[in-house]
């Protein structure tokens, strides 16, 4: 799915809304008149809105600004009292500018609902822990950071305990570019948002501001999403759909490659453990697990479907096997940093033919010495969590837009797939897109979920899904197995093997 941006910078330098693109362009060719097109957003937030607040639940205020995403909470109001629901509304008058769209619908409140107008924060009532608020005030027209009655306005809300159910965005909140540190902006336990995530959602530092969200689709035409060149996308079930090969009945084993996992020092067998037990559940044809020689009975033992290599060192992963037999090659889950395993790593980068899948400690040596960076193969698959990849770029960042920047020119500079691992991972791709994944939860924030990932994105690679396929499909089913293990386990007490246990490819 792609993320359609609301400030998207032209070559002239000034900024397009790809989104009102798609909305005038839906109006003129579907056709559909731009007041149904409101009518039909409103009816979804709804249709999803009575799903999670039944009737019985808490009085509902509707704060309505005076543009289109005004025109909507006024929709939403007449729609939600139709079905029963208590509500009152309360229009943030702001400005003596008010849209068509919004004009309309205060029209077809008549004889309905009564509106009341708000010039300052006194006129609103009290938001106690009894009344769930739709902050339907400023959506994607956001042009500047709030002030005024507006800002007074989300100031109460936030410091209310109401809970507060957001319309497209968060009111203040800008979709895809940077609020200031002293911006204000209303704060949503849950937003419902039209036809496409919006950039700010999948970042970290907004995640107390949206809340829980989901989008609802509106119907915006196909063939005009279709030709945007997306820099962002999100992936979903339709975009991994498109990248999973069936098995074909009269397959063998050797048809889905033969990988080759070198993970596991002293006290971290645990890890290559997990991660070839994870390539095994991800549809390998064959694995061999390259680990030090106090691993191998644990290998042997724990996971007797795969074979193990043990190197002549006791303690440390050294010196290169050869790597003839291997259709691709996962490198780095409890390794360590010695210096024989340093050497190896090195020695591995500069001899490797075929895919790779490069994660913790081998990441933490290429970063020790930034000149092995340029030994990156030209689409290797690097799985570094926020820490490694600051190492690696040798620097922290001072918000997640510029993150997101300094993650898309390393991906573009080294020729590689950075998966950026945290809530919704983001992977970036050496054409400069980074596509943002969808599934997991808080429960995988324990020691042990990378490795897993690591051995995923290998047997991926090895039966030869090409390396991005391979990153975005990984990293997803990763995190639905996560999701799986949630359920049985719940979040708190899943741990790395119920995510192995609940792959299912
Ligand atoms: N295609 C879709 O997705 C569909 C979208 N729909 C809905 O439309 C919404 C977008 O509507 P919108 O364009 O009218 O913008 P909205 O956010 O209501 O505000 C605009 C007004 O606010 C003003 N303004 C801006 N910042 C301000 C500030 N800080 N303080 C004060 N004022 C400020 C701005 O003034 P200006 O910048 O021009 O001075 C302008 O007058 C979208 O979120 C969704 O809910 C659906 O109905 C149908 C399909
Ligand atoms: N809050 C979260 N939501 C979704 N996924 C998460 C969350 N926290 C961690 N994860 C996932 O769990 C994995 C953790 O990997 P990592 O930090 O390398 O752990 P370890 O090195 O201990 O195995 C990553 O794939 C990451 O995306
Ligand atoms: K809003």
């Amino acid at each position: 799915m792609k993320i359609l941006l609301t400030r998207k910078h032209t070559e002239d330098g000034n900024y397009i809304s790809e989104i009102k693109e798609a909305d005038e362009y839906t109006i003129i060719h579907e056709p559909i008149a731009s007041i149904d097109l409101m009518e039909r957003a409103s009816r979804a937030f709804v249709n999803n809105f009575i799903q999670h607040f039944s009737t019985a639940y808490k009085k509902i205020f509707v704060l309505a600004g005076l543009g289109d995403n005004g025109g909507d909470g006024l929709a939403i109001a007449r729609m939600l009292y139709a079905l029963g629901y208590e509500v009152e509304i309360y229009v943030v008058n702001y400005s003596n500018k008010q849209s068509a769209n919004f004009l309309i619908n205060l029209e077809r409140l008549k004889n309905k609902i009564t509106s009341q107008w708000v010039e300052n924060t006194t006129e609103l009532p009290n938001f106690d822990d009894n009344t769930l608020v739709i902050d339907a005030i400023l959506g994607a027209g956001l042009s500047r950071p709030l002030d005024g009655l507006i800002k007074s306005v989300a100031e109460k809300l936030n410091a209310s305990k109401a809970e507060i159910v957001a319309v497209d965005i968060p009111t203040g909140l800008f979709a895809d570019s940077l609020n200031a540190k002293d911006d204000v902006v209303i704060n949503a336990h849950y937003t419902i948002t039209f036809q496409a995530p919006k950039l700010a959602f999948v970042l970290p530092q907004n995640a107390d501001i949206v809340g829980e969200w989901i989008v609802v689709d509106i119907g915006l035409h196909e063939k005009f999403i279709e030709q945007i060149a997306a820099k962002y996308l999100y992936t979903d079930s339709q975009t991994v759909k498109a990248i999973i090969k069936p098995r074909k009945k009269f397959a063998n084993k050797g048809n889905f490659g033969h990988a080759l996992m070198m993970a596991g020092s002293y006290g971290m067998i645990g890890a290559a453990v997990l991660s070839t037990r994870a390539c095994l559940r991800s549809g390998v044809g064959k694995v061999t697990v390259y680990a030090p020689k106090c691993g191998y009975e644990i290998l042997q033992t724990s996971i007797p479907e795969a074979m193990c290599l043990p190197n002549e060192s006791v303690d440390s992963l050294e010196k290169l096997p050869e790597l003839e037999a291997y259709q691709a090659v996962g490198i780095g889950c409890g390794i360590g940093t010695e210096p024989e395993t340093v050497a190896l790593v090195e020695e591995l980068l500069k001899n490797i033919k075929v895919p790779i899948v490069i994660d913790a400690d081998a990441l933490n040596i290429i970063a020790a010495d930034k000149k092995r960076l340029k030994l990156l193969p030209e689409n290797a698959i690097l799985t570094p969590h926020p820490k490694e990849f600051q190492r690696l770029i040798g620097t922290n960042w001072e918000n997640d837009y510029e993150k997101l920047k300094i993650l898309s020119v390393f991906a573009a500079d080294y020729k590689c797939i950075v998966c950026l691992k945290g809530a919704f991972t983001a992977i970036a791709l050496p054409d400069g897109t980074i596509h943002f994944n969808s599934t997991g939860n808080a429960g995988m924030a324990k020691g042990g979920s990378g490795d897993v990932l690591t051995g995923m994105i290998l047997a991926l690679l090895a039966q030869g899904y090409a390396p991005q396929e391979a990153a975005i499909l990984g990293v997803y089913e990763h995190g639905l197995a996560g999701d799986r293990a949630a359920q049985i386990k719940s979040p708190t007490s899943m741990i790395a093997s119920d995510i192995i246990e609940n792959i299912k490819f």
